[in-house]
């Protein structure tokens, strides 16, 4: 027995020094400048962040290790963008290095590259638990496939369509005013109520399913759903240490660990799958059935299965695919509107002016409605309402909640630089080499903020998302706009040159041929629960503990109370009712 396990120790102890070796020893970009770890084992401390100073205390610790852990610059006040530049050196565990990266050109270089550069397999593992081999999953020519099938389903003029569902459930917000005290106000604790509202919208407009769980607190799905994602915030030090480790292992072993590791979130996420599989293959047989019977819905799942339906046997997807899809939708197309729409209404209780000035374009364009003899608002009256629109862009440019997305170079490659970048050894280099499997972390809220406009946004105007939706409004009639001020030019054409994203040349829904399938689906989800929600109340919070909000970063940005973090996700809004028209 004793020298089985000397032999197998033995390989263990060789194939890791190999794959050390192998590391080392390849192209390198441990020259780039970029913090300096206090930790060989575990990278840069995690801990630094909470050290450096008590205003930092209140952002999450940064944890440069794990994928979804990794600090983005949102969380920093981008001082690291600010000291080193778009392309940054992070250090993970045992010394490997990785890239953080918001330089425009190299992000336009890498989601043109099709799978050259891919979804990081971790990630992509991970994934997995909670949406099954679905489209955030797949690769290569699975996901060129599954995309295929699934895009009919999430076209212009579907998400229009869908715009009498999203109004309907953001009508169900009113139900608030029932609950006001005496004094006409009462606190809401917005991302409570925004994940459940969101899920049911999900399931109506994507399964025609009501999942029901804005009546029903104790719903099973939602009760595990709403389990997941704050569960994967503030990770000890040895999981941090371990999952840092599944980046050294092929992608089976990865596979076998995410299978069967016992972690919370990994749990949580294996029991969401199980429940919403459940569900999924009740929804495939009937919409399956009303198919043959000429009876088809226009649900997302729907056309999906009529898609499957329509294409050719090796172009269609199997089953378990189609269930996957499911799992896929309802995962990804929640948690994001949800806390997009929690930290919006952060924003509006900071910024009264902009939340009056929303208003009274939301209470013009509702005049116009009833003076033609309508009573909702359209696509087309969202899409006519300039103000709304850009604190919109806004607020998807300032809390990107898919702060950073994984990936990782498939082959040796070379990204070219914006601007310049001086190495730690003094040399200026244009464009970068980078080897085989180089982790890049691309921040989508770098991207976002990229350009002199966010340093001189920061510097000058701490209420920063006014200043620039004033600037977005004026180059919305100019299409460029620059303001002179103490010496430095801020232009929104910084980043005109190099096109990136879907929307508004934002990172917020990612980009090239992995960017979110369901941004217009969202869009116009936004604005009709923007428009329902500040057509009826006013928003306000009370100083003190608007200070101690924290961004935490979790699969998504989520909005958490310093000192209450184990509490989940929380951000009590003071709402009053609005006069009605
Ligand atoms: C504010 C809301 C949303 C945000 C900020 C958001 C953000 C993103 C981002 C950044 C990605 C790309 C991730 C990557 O690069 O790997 C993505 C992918 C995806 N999103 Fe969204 N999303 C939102 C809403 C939705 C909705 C409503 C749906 C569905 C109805 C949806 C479905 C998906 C799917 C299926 C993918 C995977 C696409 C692929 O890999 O081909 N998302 N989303």
């Amino acid at each position: 027995m004793l020298p089985l396990v000397e032999s197998c120790s033995a390989l263990v102890v060789l194939w890791i020094a190999y794959t050390l070796y192998r590391r080392w020893t390849r192209i390198s970009v441990s020259d780039i400048p970029g913090p300096e770890p206090e930790s060989f084992l575990l990278g840069k401390d995690p801990l630094h962040v909470k050290r450096s100073s008590a205003r930092r205390a209140r952002q999450a610790p940064a944890y440069p290790l794990l994928p979804w852990r990794i600090k983005s610059l949102l969380q920093a006040d981008f001082k690291w963008q600010a000291q080193f530049g778009h392309i940054i050196r992070l250090k993970g565990i045992l010394g490997t290095d990785r890239l953080l990266i918001s330089d425009p050109k190299a992000l336009h270089y890498m989601y043109s590259s099709g799978y050259n550069i891919r979804k990081h397999a971790v990630r992509a593992e991970a994934t997995k638990i909670l949406t099954g081999e679905g489209l955030a999953w797949a690769s290569d020519e699975v996901h060129k496939r599954q995309r295929r099938v699934n895009s009919p389903a999430f076209g212009a003029a579907e998400a229009r369509s869908y715009v009498p569902i999203f109004t309907a459930y953001a009508n169900l917000s009113t139900k608030w005013k029932e609950s006001l005290g005496a004094d006409g106000s009462t606190v809401v604790n917005a991302p409570r109520f925004f994940t459940r509202y969101f899920l049911d919208v999900i399931g109506e407009v994507a399964f025609d399913y009501r999942f029901g769980t804005i009546n029903d607190e104790n719903d099973p799905l939602a009760t595990a759903l709403s389990s997941v994602v704050p569960s994967l915030s503030v990770p000890g030090k040895t999981r941090i240490f371990i999952m840092g480790l599944l980046e050294f292992l092929p992608v089976s072993w990865v596979r076998f660990f995410v299978d069967y590791a016992p972690f919370k979130s990994l749990r949580n996420g294996r029991r969401v799958a199980r429940l919403a599989t459940g569900i999924a293959k009740e929804l495939v047989d009937e919409k399956a059935e009303a198919l043959l019977a000429g009876k088809s819905k226009r649900d997302i799942m729907s056309l999906l299965v009529k898609a499957n339906a329509s294409a050719n046997e090796r172009a269609n997807l199997s089953e378990a695919e189609v269930l996957a899809q499911m799992q896929t939708i309802m995962t990804a197309g929640h948690e994001t509107t949800a806390n997009t729409m929690s930290w919006t209404l952060f924003e509006l209780t900071k910024n009264p002016d902009v939340q009056a000035k929303l208003r009274a374009e939301i209470q013009a364009t509702e005049r116009t409605i009833h003076a033609r003899g309508d009573t909702e608002f359209t696509a087309a009256d969202f899409e006519s309402m300039a103000y709304t629109t850009a604190v919109m862009k806004e607020i998807f440019r300032f809390h990107p909640v898919s702060y950073t997305s994984l990936r990782e170079a498939a082959r040796d490659e070379i990204l070219p630089l914006s601007k310049p970048l001086v190495t730690k050894s003094g040399k200026t280099v244009t464009e970068l080499p980078i080897a085989k499997n180089t982790v890049l972390v691309v921040s989508l809220a770098g991207y976002n903020r990229c350009g002199i406009i966010h340093v001189f946004v920061l510097l000058h105007f701490p209420r920063s998302l006014y200043f620039v939706l004033e600037i977005r409004m004026s180059s919305a009639k100019t299409h460029t706009s620059s303001i002179q001020s103490a010496g430095s030019t801020v232009s929104l054409q910084d980043k005109a040159t190099t096109k990136l994203g879907v929307y508004g040349n934002l990172m917020t829904f990612g980009s090239g041929h992995r960017a979110c399938i369901g941004w217009r689906f969202a869009v116009y989800e936004y604005q009709a629960f923007l428009v329902e929600l500040v057509k009826n109340f006013e928003f306000s919070m009370d100083p003190t503990l608007a200070s101690k909000i924290r961004r935490e970063a979790s699969l998504v940005m989520l909005p958490t109370i310093a000192g209450e973090v184990k509490l989940g996700p929380q951000l009590p809004v003071t709402i009053k009712a609005v006069e009605s028209l």
